[in-house]
């Protein structure tokens, strides 16, 4: 355990820039390590879910290196090239990395084991074996379907449609990738939209994919199967994720005038800083610009009296990593702020509703629990009292880690997290921007 105290630093000002967007770096690595030829990455996340994805893919025949200027460079294998791994998949602390990877084992002829850290051998993995099995892959897992997982790929593997039961990219896109190595066409039909970088990059590396947009909204994709990567120059814009704890500080903490700069704002991810805005939030968009297929700005924050609003459940796949952070500006805001729709956070790195009432409750906020959501009453402006003595626990879970972090920021006593270790995970340099952010660096 790593604790740490972190307490009123001063307002945030100036500029700064986040690291790579978790998402996207994930799959540049596995695209990348598919295709025939060099992909370039820069701007890759050097965090520790995307090194277990390169030390997975690695370990099923890719090259994959970083020069001495930050590039990373990845020599593929070619689709249905992948070879039997010698040793556990260890995927971490990674959701991503695990999910992702069952679908590209699950069509080639190899067999993997999947192991990770205490957090996700408590998540679930049945939501991607239900599909991969009909594609004819075999599994055994731990009870419940957890790690430790052993996966038994297919050759050929049989082409599905599938109608997604929960709102999730990971099986979206475990499907599809399942479907680069499988004759035929694979669909994967996505009632509730969710982020689209599968789809944006599986098409930028040249597979032959198509989504159709019925009345209702349900998106229908169409994947061809045996399809041909070509290596691609991938440039990795600024995670929104990450850039979403800075936002919320430089709103909350008085005088902050701060620029995040190079933000991605992909819609299927941005929805957090629509919902700041709608509470009072003052966020600026500057150089809106195009970086790597996807919408990207600096983001000018201003500290901004903040007012609590119903967040809308359809927005929560746009922002379903940035509850726990919202639930910090939330507990700073005038008046009363209503999140309903969000079971799935209970099955993240921890089950952040859980997690984010106890911590902000110890905080001093004022926080009830629902079944899918919090209701939190806001102190108008003025500080948390602070966690006093005790340590806030995070359960290996790098966004609470962050979101009571900034919590501290905007207390009287203070906030103690336990464990800061966890951030490294997403974001192994938010302690070090803080630091420039606040002035306070040594
Ligand atoms: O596809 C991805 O890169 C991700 C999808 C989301 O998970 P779910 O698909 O489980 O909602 C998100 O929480 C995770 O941080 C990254
Ligand atoms: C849920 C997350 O990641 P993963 O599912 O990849 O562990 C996250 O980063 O908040």
């Amino acid at each position: 355990m790593r604790p740490r105290r972190f307490a009123a630093l001063g307002p945030l000002t100036g500029r700064i820039r986040v690291p790579g967007d978790k998402s996207i770096s994930h799959r540049s690595i596995m695209l990348g390590a598919l295709a025939v030829g060099e992909t370039t990455v820069t701007g890759l996340l050097e965090g520790e879910d995307v090194l277990s994805t390169a030390a997975a893919m690695r370990a099923m025949g890719a090259t994959i290196e970083r020069d001495a200027g930050g590039t990373w460079r990845v020599h593929g294998v070619g689709v249905g090239g992948l070879l039997q791994p010698q040793a556990a998949l260890d995927m971490g602390n990674s959701g991503t990395s695990t999910r992702l990877l069952m679908g590209l084992v699950a069509s080639h002829p190899i067999t993997a084991t999947f192991i990770g850290d205490a957090s996700l051998s408590k998540r679930p993995m049945g939501r991607v074996i239900d599909p991969l099995s009909q594609i004819g892959a075999s599994f055994t897992a731990a009870p419940g379907g957890r790690l430790p997982l052993t996966l038994q790929g297919v050759q050929p593997a049989i082409p599905i449609s599938y109608r997604l039961p929960v709102a999730s990219a990971q099986v979206k896109s475990a499907v599809l990738l399942a479907g680069l190595n499988t004759a035929g066409i694979t669909t994967v039909i996505e009632p509730v939209p969710t982020r689209d970088h599968s789809e944006r990059m599986l098409r930028g590396f040249g597979a032959h994919l198509d989504v159709d947009v019925e009345a209702d909204g349900t998106r229908i994709i169409r994947l061809t199967g045996e399809a041909e990567l070509k290596p691609q120059s991938i440039e990795v814009p600024g995670d929104p994720s990450s850039a979403a704890f800075f936002a919320v500080a430089a709103l909350i903490v008085p005088g902050s005038d701060l620029v995040i700069e190079n933000v991605g704002l992909n819609p299927t991810r941005a929805a957090l800083f629509d919902v700041l805005r709608l509470m009072g939030g003052s966020i600026e968009e500057l150089n809106r610009r195009d970086v790597g297929g996807e919408p990207v700005a600096d983001l000018r924050v201003r500290a901004s009296v903040l007012t609590g609003i119903e967040v809308d459940p359809a927005v929560v796949p746009s922002m379903v990593d940035e509850f726990p952070i919202l639930f910090v500006a939330a507990a700073l805001a005038q008046g009363r702020t209503v999140t309903r729709g969000l079971e799935e956070l209970r099955v993240k790195e921890s089950d952040r509703i859980a997690v984010m009432r106890a911590a902000l409750e110890q905080a001093g906020a004022r926080v009830t629990e629902t079944e899918d959501g919090l209701i939190i009453d806001g102190t108008g402006g003025e500080p948390l009292r602070g966690a006093n003595n005790a340590s806030v626990a995070t359960h290996l879970d790098h966004r609470i880690a962050m979101s009571m972090a900034v919590a501290g920021l905007a207390s009287h006593g203070g906030v103690e997290v336990d464990d800061t270790r966890p951030i490294a995970t997403s974001f192994p340099v938010f302690e070090s921007l803080l630091a420039t952010a606040t002035g306070t660096a040594a």
